[in-house]
């Protein structure tokens, strides 16, 4: 069964300054594009990289989630230290999601460039990082789309289940109305 983990990592949401939206959105998409059945475990924690460090290692290494999705503290501020943590506990960088993260969000905003985002591997999952702005969650993972629904750019969530099939995971499909996963004709299970 495919495990997917979301951690939203924000000082304000995590001490009730404001209700936490970053969960809710990751998981309400993720319920939209994938088909089947997938089970989630979630974290609120705030902007401290040894809390950060700590979370990931126990989601990847104890609850052997195949996914992670990050939101927030990916910016330039002192306390946006979520791709430093995401960084020290990797064993892979994946430097394509971060690049083509950025890309896409140009897109909707010029301040794209401000996120420190990245993708990495540790042992057989996937991690992600998005930004904090809740609306930045369907921006990344489903791309650009013009007004009748045609694919300008790919979200990131194209290439995630084929990732997650070359870390030995599950094999993910994904709703096409939503985002429409990638995979070599070789990898297509029929
Ligand atoms: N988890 C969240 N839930 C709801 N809104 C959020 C969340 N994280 C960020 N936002 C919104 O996006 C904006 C930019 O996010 P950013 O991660 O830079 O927050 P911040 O200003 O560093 O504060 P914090 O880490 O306490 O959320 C915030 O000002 C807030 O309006
Ligand atoms: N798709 C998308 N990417 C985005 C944004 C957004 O609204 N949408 N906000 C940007 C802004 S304003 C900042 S400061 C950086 C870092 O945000 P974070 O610190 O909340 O992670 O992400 C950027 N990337």
């Amino acid at each position: 069964m495919l495990k997917i983990g979301l951690v939203s990592v924000s000082d304000r949401a995590s001490s009730g300054i404001y209700q936490d939206k970053g969960i809710p959105e990751l998981s309400s998409w993720l319920q939209k594009a994938i088909k089947g059945d997938f089970i989630i475990e979630t974290r609120l924690i705030p902007d401290e990289q040894t809390i950060v460090e700590e979370t990931l290692i126990e989601l990847v290494d104890e609850h052997a989630c195949h996914l992670i999705l990050t939101t927030g503290g990916t910016g330039p501020a002192k306390r946006d230290i979520t791709p430093d943590a995401t960084m020290a506990i990797a064993d892979k960088v994946m430097p394509g999601f971060g690049e083509q993260m950025r890309q896409i969000s140009l897109h909707f905003v010029p301040t794209a460039i401000l996120s420190r985002q990245v993708g990495v591997v540790r042992k057989q999952c996937l991690i992600l990082n998005l930004p904090g702005q809740p609306k930045s969650i369907k921006e990344t993972l489903e791309g650009v789309k013009s007004d009748d629904g045609k694919v300008l750019v790919s979200g990131i969530f194209a290439s995630v289940p084929y990732c997650i099939q070359l870390l030995e995971g599950p094999y993910i499909e994904t709703n096409e109305s939503i985002v429409n996963a990638f995979r070599p004709k070789s990898a297509i299970k029929q």
